[in-house]
């Protein structure tokens, strides 16, 4: 049954490692791409607002080449898209930007043919294109999760994000593409950094799990990707090493970076100073960035209710931006 009428979808952004957790832990953050999907007698792409700007508006677009994987896969044809966006998460910044546009595209365009593909599925696709499932399980899921992928299948589990959790991002105004950034990173690592890195990831899952918000600077901590990821983002060491003393639980590059996460304790009342302390590190080192102070979002990518009067971007402005 395709819906000849479209449909819109809304899709969060993500923070994937948390620190330790690299390749398997995620969160989905209040920050939100939206696709608008129809079927059409020509391709075209409505590409809304400054993240956007530079993507293809062709067939060669993600979110074409990920729709039409979907529709091969239940048997379906449908060769031409209208296809709207609109998107407030930065590109190659480490916010999860190219899962959100995987995802919201298997997720709209197994919509638009009735779903019938399971979540699950979407998620072995989602994490097959992306190859590692953090981001996407995240983005598609919502929440806390945490994955393990074989290859060709993964199993998220999910966690429901603690009361009172906040999260401060300072996001640096070059780009760093996630592929850069894995080059950056050994082959090999020794069984010493891998056993400290399997027991703070377990630690930092079970903390998320139980609220224990006491002990997340103590699991934050990582050797398997952020020493050698520092290089790419002058100051980020700093900001790992001292900015519990500025009032964060724990901080971390967020996915491959540049973004800089941090961790916060609605209640700590210590937001300003640790803003401030972030952003004049990053000035030490000549880096411009721009600080958002967002929640875990604890839905996954859902569908919205297509109005026909209005455009994506006039939906977009008046629930998220008026
Ligand atoms: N809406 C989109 N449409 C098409 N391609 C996209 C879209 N969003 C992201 N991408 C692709 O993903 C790339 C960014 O991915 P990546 O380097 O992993 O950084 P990020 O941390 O933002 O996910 C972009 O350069 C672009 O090629
Ligand atoms: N686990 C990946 C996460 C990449 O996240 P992104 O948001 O930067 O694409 C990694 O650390 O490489």
């Amino acid at each position: 049954m395709v819906r000849s009428s479209g449909v819109r979808v809304q899709v969060p952004a993500s923070t994937a490692n948390l620190g330790p957790g690299f390749d398997t832990l995620g969160m989905a953050l209040s920050l939100y791409s939206w696709i608008e999907m129809k079927p059409a007698d020509t391709t075209v792409f409505h590409l809304y607002g400054d993240n956007l700007d530079g993507l293809p508006k062709d067939k060669s677009n993600l979110i074409y080449t990920v729709a039409q994987s979907v529709f091969a896969e239940a048997g379906v044809q449908i060769p031409e898209l209208e296809i709207s966006m609109c998107s407030d998460i930065p590109l190659t910044r480490g916010l999860g930007s190219s899962a959100s546009a995987i995802v919201g595209a298997l997720y709209a365009a197994n919509a638009l043919i009735g779903s019938p593909l399971p979540l699950a599925r979407l998620l072995d696709m989602a994490t097959a294109l992306e190859n590692h499932p953090d981001n996407v399980g995240a983005s598609l899921y919502g929440g806390i999760i945490t994955a393990v992928w074989d290859g060709t299948h993964a199993v998220i589990l999910r966690i429901e994000p603690p009361q009172h959790l906040e999260v401060l991002v300072a996001i640096p105004e070059f780009q760093l593409s996630t592929s850069k950034a894995r080059e950056a990173l050994p082959k090999q690592v020794s069984l010493g950094d891998a056993v400290y890195n399997i027991s703070h990831s377990s630690m930092l899952a079970a903390a998320l799990a139980m609220g224990r918000l006491d002990l997340i600077s103590a699991a934050m901590q990582d050797r398997l990707h952020q020493p050698y990821r520092a290089s790419l983002v002058p100051g980020m060491m700093q900001i790992l090493e001292e900015a519990t003393q500025h009032g964060a639980l724990g901080t971390a590059l967020s996915g491959a970076g540049p973004t800089l996460l941090a961790l916060v304790n609605a209640q700590s009342g210590q937001g300003e100073q640790l803003e401030a302390f972030l952003l004049k590190v990053l000035k030490s080192h000549d880096i411009t960035a721009r600080t958002l102070w967002l929640k875990p979002c604890t839905h996954g990518a859902k569908e919205l209710t297509m109005d026909k009067e209005s455009s994506l971007l006039d939906y977009v402005r008046g629930e998220v931006k008026a």
